[in-house]
């Protein structure tokens, strides 16, 4: 039988004696694409600072390929959600993806060596913006900045990319480039993903995870209407209805034209 990369078993989690994940239970096998959809504050980020050991679970475990987290290490790679970088900061695009590079024997030395140039530059070209490598962060585009976030995390050859709203800063055709080189990549790495992009998510995901405090899983779906229909059935169905359909996608959908 396989074992799930990562385990989540029956895990809480509270700030300042207040809950905001509530007995969740998820495995996440090898090759899955699972994107992780809820309404604002239902714990999303939580989770996936939970899962990359950022947090301890207040109670319940997280196994790491049916291990302890403290004793097992899968390599995860995090992308974090999009924030106001200071662009000010003269760091080239490569300078940011070495900053993935994690060789505990360099831990206390300054600069980089050979190999991790090469890695950085190798991973640079993984994701196709190779020739921005030497371009400022501050010239670079939304979404070629979020590209420069990836091959960080990837630089580190992870077996898990772990992504939280990757696409919010990025135009509709640079979405769909996005998600392609998403569904790229899943064919070696394991992909979760936070998003809130409904129609995205029935294109490239493989399966849902709907957060708001309990987590409802649907392993599978073929279609959109697969996906709205899967909420409907859903105990968080409507706050995650609120925040992750516009009114739009609900007329044409209850029209039945997609
Ligand atoms: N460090 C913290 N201390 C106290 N409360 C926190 C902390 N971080 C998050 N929270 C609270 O925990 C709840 C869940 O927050 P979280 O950021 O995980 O939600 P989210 O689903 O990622 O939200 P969003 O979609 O808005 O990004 C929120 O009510 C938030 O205010």
């Amino acid at each position: 039988m396989q074992v799930p990369l990562i385990e989540i078993r029956d895990l809480c989690h509270s700030y300042q004696n207040q809950e905001v994940l509530h007995h969740i239970n998820l495995e996440v096998y090898h090759g899955d694409f699972i994107s992780i959809i809820g309404p604002n504050g239902g714990g999303k980020t939580t989770l996936l600072k939970l899962i990359i050991g950022l947090l301890k679970p207040t109670r319940g475990e997280i196994l790491i390929k049916g291990q302890p987290f403290d004793k097992e290490r899968a390599t995860i790679g995090y992308v974090p959600q999009y924030i106001n970088h200071n662009l000010n900061f003269p760091a080239t695009a490569l300078d940011v993806v070495l900053m993935g590079c994690h060789r505990p024997a360099r831990r206390f030395k300054l600069g980089h060596c050979k190999k991790d140039r090469e890695a950085a530059q190798l991973s640079l070209e993984k994701i196709g913006i190779e020739n921005c490598a030497e371009k400022k962060i501050r010239d670079l585009s939304g979404g070629q900045r979020q590209r420069v976030l990836i091959a960080r995390a990837l630089v580190s050859e992870p077996e898990l990319l772990v992504l939280d709203e990757p696409t919010a800063s990025i135009d509709t055709k640079g979405q769909t480039d996005f998600y392609n080189l998403l569904q790229e990549l899943n064919k070696d790495i394991t992909i979760l993903m936070v998003s809130h992009d409904l129609l995205m998510i029935s294109s490239y995901a493989k399966s849902i995870a709907c957060l708001n405090k309990g987590l409802s899983y649907h392993p599978t779906f073929t279609s959109f209407n697969d996906v709205l229909n899967a909420f409907y059935s859903c105990s968080v169905k409507n706050s995650c209805l609120s925040t992750t359909l516009s009114q739009e996608h609900l007329q044409i959908h209850q029209k039945g034209s997609l």
